[in-house]
C-alpha cells in the first residue's frame, strides 16, 4: 500500500467512487488536487471549472463528508492553492508514492503532467487510473454561502485530534482569506467543561497538527495560529479581521464579538457559520456530527499509550487499576472479575495491615497515638483518615509505614494465585511505585464534580469533605499520563461494561500476539 496519494479530481461528482477505491491503495495521506473539467489535456492545468470560492465551499464540503463516510482512516487534504488562483504547481508537504486519476489520459500526458507539475514525487512513484461514471450521488450542499472574500479572516476553536469538519473550517477560511488567516486556540482554562477533557492534545501538538494542514493545502496565505484564553482573543481588537467563520454552534460567540467590536468602533465582522458533518456511524453516548469528543470516546477501553517493557515474568499478567477516590474503581474491578481476572483490593490490604493483629498495627499506633484505637481494639479507620486525609505530610507518615508491607503481600498474593490475569486496584498505584510490578496501568476516570457529588451520597461526608479528600489525591492529569487504558464510569452501568468488555477483548488481543 502507497503512504501518501495524490488524486487529481476532474469531476468532482467522482468522488464517491474515488474515495471507496482509494481507502484500499493509500494509507496514510490523501492529497486531492481538483482539476477542472475544461483544463485538458492536463498541461494546462488550472482550476476554471467553478467560477468563484463559494462554490468550492459546495464541492469541499461535500468532499470531506464523504471522506468521513468512506476513508475515515485516511488524512484527507484537498488542496486549495490552485483553487484560488492559477498556481504553475501542486505543492505537497509530503511526498507523493501514487497518483490517482479519475480519467483515462495518455503516457505522454501522463509524464508530461508529473514532471511539469508534481515536483514533490518519489521515484518509482505508482500511476493509477479509476475510471469513473458521473452518475454518482453528491452529498448535500450547504446552503446560505456567503460570496465574499476578505483581506484577513478568524476562527478558533479547540482543534483536538483534526478531523474532516475542523478541516472544513480552516478550508472555508483559507478561500475566503485573500492575505491572511488567525486560528485562535483554546487554552486549557477553557476546555474544562469538555466531556474528557483530559484527554485532549497538549495545546503545542494542536497548533502544530492545524499548522501541518493550512500551510500544506495553502501555503500562499499567511497564518497566525496564536493561543487564547477567552472566547474572543484578538477578534475584538483586531481592525485589519473582516470575516470570523463559525460552526452551526458558535454563531452566537460570533455576535458577541460583534456587540464588543460595536463598543470600540470596529466594524462588524462578517459571520459564515459552516454546516455540521454528519457522523456516519454514531455509537452510543457520541454525537450525531463529526466531533473531537466522539473521538475521545473512542479511545475508551483501548491502549491508548504503548507498553514499557518491565523486567518481571510475563505469567500471570497484572494489570494495575487506579483511579481517584470514587471514580468507579471498584465496579470496573468487579466486570474485570466477572470476565476472569482475580482482584486484589489493596484498600482491604490496607486495612489488614493494621488490624489488631496485622503487622504494622503497632506502629500506626506509635505514629498517630492510642486516640485512634476503638471500643472493639481496632483502629478507627475514620479518625484515621480524618488524621491524614488533606493532609499531606500525615498521610506519607502512614504510608510510608503501610506500602512497604502491602507491596510484599501483594507481591505474595500475585505468586499463589491461579488466575491468568490479574487486577490490582489500588488507588494510588503509581505514587507508591507499584506499577512497577504490573504490565499495564488501567485508569477509571470521572470530572470531579461528579467524584465529589458520589462521594457525599456514598460516603455520607459534607461537600467541604469531599472536596478535601480528593484533593489529597493526584489530579485527574496525572492519573491521565500514567495510564495505558481508560475507563470512564460517567453513565449506566452498562455503559461502563462494555468498556472494560472492549478494553477486556483488546487485551486478550495483544496477549495473544
Ligand atoms: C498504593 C495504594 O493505592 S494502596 C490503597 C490506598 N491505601 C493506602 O494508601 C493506605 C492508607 N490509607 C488507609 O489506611 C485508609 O484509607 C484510611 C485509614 C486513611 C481511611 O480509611 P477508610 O476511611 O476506611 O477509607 P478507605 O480505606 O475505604 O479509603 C477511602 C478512599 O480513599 C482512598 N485512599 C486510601 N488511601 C489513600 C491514599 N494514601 N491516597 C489517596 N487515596 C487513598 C481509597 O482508595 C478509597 O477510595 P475509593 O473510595 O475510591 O474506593
Amino acid at each position: 500500500m502507497a503512504k501518501t496519494g495524490l488524486l487529481i479530481v476532474s469531476n468532482p461528482k467522482h468522488i464517491t467512487k474515488l474515495l471507496s477505491d482509494i481507502s484500499k491503495t493509500v494509507q496514510n495521506t490523501l492529497y486531492i488536487q481538483l482539476l477542472s473539467a475544461l483544463s485538458d489535456p492536463l498541461g494546462s492545468f488550472h482550476a476554471n471549472v467553478f467560477s468563484a470560492p463559494p462554490k468550492f465551499s459546495r464541492t469541499i464540503y461535500s468532499i470531506y463528508s464523504q471522506a468521513t463516510q468512506l476513508c475515515n482512516n485516511l488524512d484527507v487534504r484537498v488542496l486549495l492553492s490552485g483553487l484560488k488562483s492559477a498556481v504553475p504547481q501542486i505543492k505537497t508537504l509530503k511526498p507523493i508514492d501514487i497518483v490517482i486519476f479519475d480519467k483515462k489520459y495518455n503516457q505522454i500526458e501522463i509524464d508530461n503532467f508529473i514532471k511539469n507539475k508534481v515536483p514533490n514525487i518519489v521515484l518509482g512513484h505508482k500511476i493509477l487510473t479509476v475510471e469513473c461514471c458521473a452518475s454518482e450521488k453528491i452529498a448535500p450542499e450547504p446552503d446560505n454561502r456567503d460570496e465574499g472574500i476578505y483581506k484577513h479572516v478568524c476562527l478558533g476553536g479547540t482543534f483536538d485530534r483534526l478531523h474532516t469538519a475542523h478541516k472544513l473550517l480552516l478550508s472555508d477560511a483559507i478561500l475566503r482569506a485573500s492575505d491572511k488567516v488567525t486560528v485562535g486556540m483554546t487554552e486549557e482554562n477553557m476546555i474544562h467543561s469538555k466531556i474528557l477533557w483530559e484527554l485532549i492534545q497538549d495545546i503545542d501538538t494542536r497548533i502544530e497538527k492545524v499548522n501541518d494542514f493550512v500551510t500544506d493545502v495553502c501555503p500562499e496565505l499567511t497564518y497566525d495560529i496564536m493561543k487564547i484564553s477567552d472566547p474572543f482573543g484578538p477578534a475584538i481588537v483586531d481592525p485589519t479581521m473582516g470575516m470570523i467563520m463559525v460552526s452551526e454552534e458558535t454563531v452566537r460567540g460570533g455576535e458577541l464579538i460583534n456587540e464588543i467590536r460595536r463598543t470600540k468602533n470596529l466594524e462588524e465582522l462578517k459571520i459564515v457559520a459552516i454546516n455540521f458533518i454528519e457522523e456516519p456511524n454514531p455509537q452510543p453516548k457520541e454525537e450525531h456530527k463529526v466531533s473531537s469528543s466522539n473521538l475521545r470516546l473512542r479511545l475508551l477501553g483501548t491502549l491508548i499509550k504503548p507498553l514499557k517493557n518491565k523486567n518481571i515474568p510475563n505469567k500471570p499478567y497484572v494489570i494495575g487499576l487506579t483511579g481517584g477516590i470514587a471514580s468507579g474503581k471498584s465496579g470496573v474491578a468487579t466486570h474485570l472479575h466477572n470476565l476472569g481476572a482475580a482482584v486484589i483490593d489493596c484498600d482491604k490490604i490496607a486495612h489488614r495491615m493494621y488490624s489488631r493483629d496485622g503487622p504494622s498495627f503497632q506502629k500506626v499506633i506509635d505514629q498517630f497515638g492510642n486516640d485512634i484505637i476503638n471500643f472493639d481494639g481496632e483502629i478507627d479507620r475514620r479518625m484515621l483518615g480524618d488524621k491524614v486525609f488533606n493532609k499531606p505530610v500525615e498521610l506519607k507518615k502512614l504510608t510510608d509505614i503501610l506500602w512497604p508491607e502491602m507491596a510484599k503481600e501483594i507481591n505474595r498474593i500475585i505468586k499463589i494465585l491461579p488466575n491468568p490475569i490479574i487486577c490490582v486496584e489500588a488507588a494510588v498505584l503509581c505514587q507508591a511505585g507499584w506499577d512497577q510490578f504490573c504490565h499495564e496501568v488501567w485508569i477509571t476516570l470521572v470530572p470531579q464534580r461528579d467524584a465529589i457529588q458520589r462521594l457525599v451520597t456514598r460516603n455520607n461526608l459534607d461537600e467541604e469533605q469531599a472536596k478535601n479528600r480528593l484533593e489529597s489525591q493526584p489530579s485527574n492529569k496525572e492519573y491521565v499520563e500514567n495510564a495505558n487504558v481508560i475507563i470512564c464510569p460517567l453513565w449506566e452501568v452498562a455503559y461502563t461494561k462494555s468498556q472494560v468488555e472492549k478494553a477486556w477483548g483488546l487485551l486478550q488481543h495483544r496477549l495473544s500476539k
